[in-house]
């Protein structure tokens, strides 16, 4: 580029931030008037309290239009502030046969749109807009984007990249493919700080494909550690929620994330580019939140890990047996079929209502209300239904017997005055009719609880060929354990999805139709049921799920695949899409990684070097000398986030006791915690998600990682490094380690460290 050029660029930007700056100004003093505005209805309000000016309705109403105005303009006002700051990072010069002119027009992007006050003309494009699209879907060429007029086809002539920070050009240059990948190693090489932030510099053509593919009503996007799924999907929402603008905003849209720490960690992501923050929860809070299962304790997977990832305990395989099958697809048709049978019984054998010797409501009106008038809902309402039928019957029945009361008592003349007979007769037919309600209330109520232990001591059911043929050869003893935790009030977490899912099917699940458009993201991990509950409870959305089934964390779980997911979700309209590229680590720490994994389909890394993963032989089984000499050398070299990676959280609290007299470190233990910056101690479950720039392996031993099913933890776990990989053992390494070419990793002994 030459300083004609450069000079040019250097204008632009100062004339772009000159706007910014007039503009800043402007949205200042509004966002000043819309406060006093709002100050000024509050302040009347409180004067004309009690008086009848004052109409409470209308302020209300006013008060919420009023903030809704400051919100915006606020908004707006913070736009403009990020705008000042870098107001734009690349630019396309397009040029379009049918414009009739042979100049390129300019186009600059940014995080947001700007346009000259004056004029109107547009100093800055959307990354989201379609002509920005190009920016990453292009190279120098022939190039087109999508418009509501059509494809709109022409060449790029120019693509030129920025890099400017608080307002000062830090530098520039022309794009070609070489060029642009040096750009994005400049990104990933930098160190990481506590949260993620956003790629929108930088997303890539596979990327960028997804985040604006609105053509599709279910989306998965399947992909290796690193590989963006979190970045792509955030990017994904701030896509959609511009190019959906009149009926999508970020109170419709949802992500389940694996934990807090999780969410906590992305948050920062949507508020970057721009975008109100959506709610991210996760699958046992949201369930939670609706009110669900309220009234018991449902356990948290977090407890389940801990105890199946620590020391082998008495009855450890018989809970793994029972927690793989309440996985399976088996439980589930197991669940399906028990939905059935309970639909098909439960009202068989009522008796009739009778009240003052006649019939009120019959066993064939039972059916037939039942099985026939309300068969579209689902059985709790169905039976709710059919009480205030009955109580309406009872009700007319108890009118009749009054009636017959007072004649009783008129004719018996014991009694002359009539509202005192009128009152014994109400009485007496109160009387009369006071067990019934009782009863009433009994035959239509439903106890999910006990109809959920009723599945394992049903013998009617059970006994059925097809139902038998469903259960497990060690489902006796299944019984005998969940009968014993649910007596104990407790319902484990793989008891807690089927409850939930009979719950849901028994008195319907608490839709929201407001949510039009969920994304799961870490989808390994949830099971089939999970899925049915999700699906029945976002009736009106459409679907991200993004995963990668090398990262299922519960080693013991059954998880859904992709397929099944889809066959859920039953949506036509879905679409696969699969991840070859690994953005995260460095090529060194991706090969060791990828060795760790079976040899099936290979992905590759960008390309961006640094050490060999190490594994270091401690000279003591007590690793804290090695440890904190490992994070001392790591922060000379100026790597700010440390994670010592323990498999579990007890582990984790031990670790963090060693360390923490001579190192400042945060330690991690619940799900519940807050992601946190510099070094952290946090068990393996904990860290799926996230990334450090240097990840200790503690007790990268057999005895720990041995179980072939715990493969994918010690992935997931070693998978968090973007540029530094060590591995600490005393007892024998981890066989995962212990089976690579050792040309992937160096060995060291703890001196030489
Ligand atoms: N196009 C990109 N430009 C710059 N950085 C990128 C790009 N894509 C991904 N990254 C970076 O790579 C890292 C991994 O991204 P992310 O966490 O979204 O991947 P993931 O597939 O969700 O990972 P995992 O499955 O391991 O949790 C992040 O630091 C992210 O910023």
């Amino acid at each position: 580029m030459d300083n004609k050029e450069r000079e040019y660029e250097l204008e632009r930007l100062s004339m772009t931030i000159g706007h910014i700056k007039r503009q800043l100004a402007a949205s200042g003093s509004q966002c000043t008037d819309s406060q006093q505005q709002l100050k000024g209805t509050l302040a009347d309000y409180w004067g004309n309290l009690g008086s009848s000016a004052c109409d409470e309705a209308q302020f209300i109403e006013e008060m919420d239009r009023q903030k809704k105005l400051t919100a915006l303009v606020h908004q707006k006002y913070s736009r403009l502030q990020r705008m000042a700051d870098s107001p734009y990072f690349g630019r396309i010069d397009f040029w379009e046969p049918q414009s009739g002119s042979d100049q390129a027009e300019r186009i600059y992007i940014g995080i947001s749109s700007l346009s000259h006050s004056g004029s109107g003309e547009l100093l800055v494009y959307d990354w989201r807009s379609p002509v920005a699209g190009m920016f990453y879907d292009f190279e120098r060429g022939k190039a087109w984007y999508e418009c509501p007029a059509g494809r709109i086809e022409g060449e790029i002539r120019l693509k030129r990249q920025f890099k400017i920070v608080n307002g000062i050009m830090k530098y520039m240059f022309d794009a070609d493919i070489t060029i642009e990948d040096e750009m994005l190693q400049a990104v990933l090489s930098k160190s990481s700080d506590a949260r993620m932030h956003t790629i929108v510099t930088s997303i890539q053509r596979e990327q960028n494909q997804i985040v604006r593919d609105v053509g599709h009503p279910v989306l998965f996007v399947r992909g290796p550690a690193g590989s963006g799924k979190t970045s792509i999907a955030l990017h994904r929402i701030a896509y959609l929620l511009y190019h959906e603008r009149e009926h999508l905003s970020s109170k419709n849209v949802i992500i389940f994330s694996p934990n807090h720490i999780f969410s906590d960690y992305i948050a920062d992501v949507l508020p970057e580019i721009g975008e109100e923050n959506v709610l991210q929860t996760t699958f046992q809070d949201y369930v939670k939140d609706t009110g669900v299962g309220q009234e018991l304790a449902l356990e948290d997977r977090s407890v389940q890990l801990e105890w199946l990832l620590g020391d082998k305990q008495a009855g450890w395989a018989m809970k793994v047996e029972n927690i793989r099958y309440k996985s399976s697809a088996a439980f589930v048709k197991l669940l399906d079929c028990y939905v059935g049978f309970l639909q098909g019984n439960l009202v068989r054998e009522h008796p009739p209502i009778r009240f003052n010797g006649e019939v009120i409501f019959s066993k064939g009106e039972w059916k037939k209300h039942f099985f026939h008038n309300l068969a579209h809902l689902p059985a709790g309402r169905r039976l709710k239904k059919i009480r205030q039928l009955i109580k309406n019957k009872l009700q007319s029945a108890i009118q009749r017997l009054r009636q017959e009361k007072i004649k009783e008592i008129t004719e018996s003349g014991n009694e002359v005055n009539a509202k005192t007979v009128e009152a014994m007769a109400r009485l007496a037919a109160g009387e009369a009719a006071a067990p019934l309600y009782e009863i009433i209330h009994k035959l239509t109520e439903l106890h999910a609880l006990s109809l959920y232990k009723a599945l394992f001591t049903c013998e009617e059911f059970l006994n059925n060929r097809e139902v038998a043929a469903l259960l497990p050869q060690t489902w006796q003893e299944i019984c005998r354990q969940t009968l014993r935790e649910l007596q104990a009030g407790r319902v484990t977490y793989e008891d807690s999805f089927g409850y939930l899912y009979l719950l849901g099917m028994l008195e319907g699940f608490p839709a929201n139709r407001e949510i039009r458009h969920v994304v799961v993201d870490e989808a390994q991990d949830y099971t089939a049921l999970q899925y049915k509950i999700i699906k029945q409870l976002f009736p009106a959305s459409r679907w991200t799920i993004l995963g990668d089934p090398a990262q299922a964390v519960h080693p013991y779980l059954t998880t859904a695949d992709f397929a099944e997911v889809s066959r859920i979700l039953q949506q036509a309209g879905s679409y696969f899409y699969t991840l070859k590229r690994a953005y995260r680590s460095t090529c060194e720490i991706h090969a060791f990684c990828q060795a760790l994994l079976p040899a099936t389909e290979k992905t590759e890394a960008v390309l961006r070097f640094g050490g060999k993963p190490r594994v270091v032989r401690q000279r003591q089984a007590d690793g804290t000398n090695a440890w904190l000499r490992a994070v001392q050398v790591l922060q000379r070299e100026g790597w700010q986030s440390i994670a010592l990676i323990c498999k579990t959280a007890r582990q984790a609290m031990l670790v963090h006791q060693a360390v923490s007299e001579r190192l400042p470190a945060h330690v991690i233990l619940s799900e519940d915690d807050r992601f946190r910056r510099g070094v952290v101690v946090i068990p393996s479950y904990l860290a799926k998600g996230l990334e450090f720039d240097a990840v200790l392996v503690v007790q990268a031993e057999q005895t720990q990682y041995g179980r072939p099913e715990e493969r994918n933890l010690f992935y997931t776990v070693c998978t968090r490094a973007l540029h530094q990989l060590c591995l600490f053992h005393f007892d024998a390494l981890t066989p995962f380690v212990a089976e690579l070419d050792t040309s992937l990793y160096d060995v060291m002994w703890e001196e030489n460290n």
